[in-house]
């Protein structure tokens, strides 16, 4: 059968930054009415290819073709103009806006118009359109799900025929992820292309037409996805074959962490976490799941002194009321944060961020003898956790989001703690990545380290975790030994439903 002739082509492109090629002559053809997926460790050059197409990068040799012409991208104004979106993770909106106000930012001449008109003209172009909204609710009272679909739609409108989107998936409950897809391939059905980035082979599988994977900037396979396996993806972005993963040791006797009807606020003064009590012993793995927004960040930030709480948490023994995180990573609470930029300084290098939690300590040894023993001890942590770049000068702020999460993870482990909390630690994380990871927390976990465990990610929560728990709009449910606890029963504990089972 004859391939149509693509709607967007990339020939040959190729992307040099300082010390890297992250795009190194790779050509894909985008089809009106298909769902491209690409895959790729972490830096193998996605987003940067996907800034290329978006304008934001010019590409040091190569060519685009957009229906059949070649066309020089100089602005993401430009690729708006040709008919290419980008729905970032992170959504662009206005806040305090309604969804029409917002949908008009984006349409020529729209701002002219009066309130009345506007709706009427909105809810005229979208009768019948696959994407449905209340356009009178405001955005700060969306869930993330619903600001990604306003970014979709407000794509549209603009007459978009190609759509980027950057780990859609990422940002999302387990609910929302089977919406986002069946629109998609509505608007597929309609002749958009459709292009997405993405970490999770089963959603690749189960959703792409098509699958192209980078491996240090080369394109080194595209597969449909109907011929495709996980196996033979994960050979392609590793270049080798994932482990199994190794088993959970028994926890060992005793209390590490004991948390006694603990209640924290959030930072609008509301309860987020209401009289939970629990406890961990060494070598424990406690894992957290919960619809977003339920709780999990007061009580990460509450056990890691980063907000105030009553109740008591103690640690072998020893109270916790009142001290700062630094005291207590001091103590040996490491903490992986939730957004990793708030465990990092972009503009410091590799090295400098590796440091930030023991710099104090090293400066009082002689400040002389700083950069050069940080260095050393970077580059040690930069072959341990494979920290691409290797140079341990790079600024952060260069790093591919899965890289810096490596840095995040090397720092926090590095000091010996007797108890992480950690949260999302593989968000945003590759195959390979994730696999080191996971290996990574048992293996700790074996040697006494306890870990509370936060992710949305339920297949990692039940594989790494002793017993698990589930937040409930501030309400602990469990912690329950993994083997009374399936998949079914831990979407009942993580919603309304789960009042019968608790
Ligand atoms: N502006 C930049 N300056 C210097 N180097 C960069 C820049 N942007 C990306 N890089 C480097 O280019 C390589 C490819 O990065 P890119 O962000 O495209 O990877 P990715 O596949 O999207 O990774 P991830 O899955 O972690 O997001 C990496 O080595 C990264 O450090």
């Amino acid at each position: 059968m004859e391939t149509p002739s693509p709607l967007l082509r990339l020939s040959n492109i190729t992307k040099r930054f300082p010390g890297v090629t992250a795009n190194d002559r790779v050509s894909v053809d985008f089809q009106a009415g298909e769902v491209h997926a690409l895959l790729g460790e972490n830096g193998a050059g996605k987003t940067t290819l996907m800034n290329i197409l978006y304008g934001v990068h010019p590409p040091d040799a190569g060519e685009l073709f957009f229906e059949g012409r070649p066309v020089r991208m100089g602005s993401p104004a430009q690729a708006l103009r040709l008919g290419i979106a980008l729905v970032p993770q992170h959504p662009l909106l206005v806040e305090r806006h309604t969804v029409a106000e917002n949908l008009v930012l984006g349409l020529p001449g729209g701002f002219m118009l009066s309130r009345r008109r506007l709706l009427a003209r909105l809810r005229e172009r979208l009768a019948g359109h696959p994407i449905q909204m209340d356009l009178e609710a405001r955005v700060d009272s969306l869930s993330a799900g619903e600001k990604q679909r306003l970014e979709i739609l407000r794509a549209l409108l603009r007459g978009s025929r190609v759509l980027i989107l950057d780990e859609p998936t990422s940002v999302l409950t387990p609910q929302e992820v089977a919406p986002l897809f069946q629109q998609l391939a509505q608007l597929k059905a309609q002749g958009l292309a459709i292009l997405f980035i993405s970490h999770k082979l089963d959603e690749v599988l189960a959703h792409a037409d098509r699958i192209t994977v980078l491996r240090g900037g080369k394109k080194v396979g595209e597969l449909t996805a109907r011929e495709a396996t996980q196996t033979q993806l994960v050979r392609l972005m590793l270049g080798r074959e994932v482990a199994p993963r190794p088993v959970l040791a028994p926890p060992r006797a005793g209390v590490r962490l004991e948390v006694k009807g603990l209640e924290v606020r959030s930072s609008r003064g509301l309860p987020a976490v209401k009289r939970a009590s629990f406890s961990l012993a060494p070598g424990e793995v406690v894992g957290i799941a919960g619809v977003a927004g339920s709780g999990q960040r007061e009580l990460a930030e509450a056990l890691t002194g980063l907000r105030p709480f009553r109740g008591a948490i103690s640690l072998d023994g020893q109270p916790l009321e009142g001290l700062s995180p630094a005291r207590l990573f001091a103590l040996g609470v490491a903490h992986v944060p939730e957004e990793r930029a708030a465990g990092t300084v972009p503009s410091l290098s590799v090295a400098e961020n590796l440091a930030l939690r023991t710099y104090d300590t090293a400066l009082r040894q002689g400040p002389w003898l700083v950069p050069a023993r940080l260095e050393r001890e970077a580059v040690e942590h930069i072959r341990a956790y494979q920290v691409s770049p290797p140079d341990p000068r790079t600024p952060l702020r260069l790093l591919s989001g899965g890289n810096i999460q490596r840095v995040v993870l090397a720092r926090e482990l590095a000091g010996a703690p007797r108890l992480l909390i950690a949260v999302h630690p593989t968000y945003g994380v590759d195959v390979g990545a994730t696999e080191q990871v996971h290996r990574l927390l048992i293996q700790r976990a074996q040697e006494g380290l306890s870990v509370v465990l936060v992710t949305e990610d339920l297949d990692e929560l039940l594989a790494l975790s002793h017993r698990v728990a589930a937040l409930y709009q501030g309400e602990l449910r469990g912690p329950y030994p993994v083997g009374e606890v399936d998949l079914d029963r831990l979407g009942r504990m993580m919603t309304r439903a789960g009042e019968d089972v608790a």
